[in-house]
């Protein structure tokens, strides 16, 4: 079975899994979220990754894509028969494109990339103001995060936009309207 993917990606704090969330509700989406899958194995009893994880994570930097590309292909085979999955957050650097494109291609089919683009500052002020106990909701990791995503994220964007494959929809505003501008792409 060849599964339709969408990646999301954008800025953390952009809205990813706000909208995620949304859209699985709404078209029969299975929303995979990567940091969700690691933060998962991280607490997995007998996991032999949960430090590595919580050191990347903590960090603001990316863990090696054989881990996460697999806990990705896993949820996806217990899925079963949906119409798609939003990859949330993924991939995030060139190290997890390659290791996407070698484990997955044949068996994916990679609709479009829906970017949610923010300004940082406003990022920020959603990652503090989150209240999801997270250990990298903090100053000090977000302005990892935010260089992570500056050096190795964006341009994993400007790869796929080079294909015509980006859809970007503006973040900033309530989400409402953030929504109404991604169910046009759904529909
Ligand atoms: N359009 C929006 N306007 C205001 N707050 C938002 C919007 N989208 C998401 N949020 C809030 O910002 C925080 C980060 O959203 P989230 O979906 O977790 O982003 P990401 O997954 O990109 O980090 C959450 O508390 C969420 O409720
Ligand atoms: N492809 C990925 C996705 C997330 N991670 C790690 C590193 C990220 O800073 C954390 C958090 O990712 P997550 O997507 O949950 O963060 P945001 O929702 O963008 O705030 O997880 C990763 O190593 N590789
Ligand atoms: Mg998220």
């Amino acid at each position: 079975m060849v599964h339709n993917v969408v990646f999301v990606l954008g800025p953390p704090g952009s809205g990813k899994g706000t909208i995620c969330a949304k859209i699985q509700e709404d078209f029969n989406y299975i929303h995979l979220s990567a940091g969700d899958l690691l933060r998962a194995e991280r607490q997995r009893e007998g996991s032999e990754f949960g430090a590595l994880i919580e050191g990347h994570i903590t960090n603001g930097t990316i863990v090696p894509v054989e881990i996460t590309c697999k806990l990705l292909e896993n949820a996806m085979k217990a899925a079963g028969d949906v119409r798609g999955f939003l990859v949330d957050g993924f991939p995030r650097n060139q190290n997890n494109l390659e290791g996407w494109n070698a484990e997955m291609t044949g068996k994916v089919d990679e609709k479009f990339v829906l970017y949610l683009s923010c300004p940082v500052d406003i990022c920020i002020s959603r990652c503090l103001n989150r209240g999801q106990g997270r250990t990298d909701d903090n100053e000090e990791s977000l302005k990892k995060r935010v260089v992570t995503y500056n050096s190795q994220t964006f341009p994993i964007i400007e790869h796929f936009e080079k294909s015509g494959q980006v859809r970007e929809v503006k973040s900033e505003r309530p989400v409402e309207e953030v929504y109404a501008d991604v169910v046009k792409l759904f529909s």
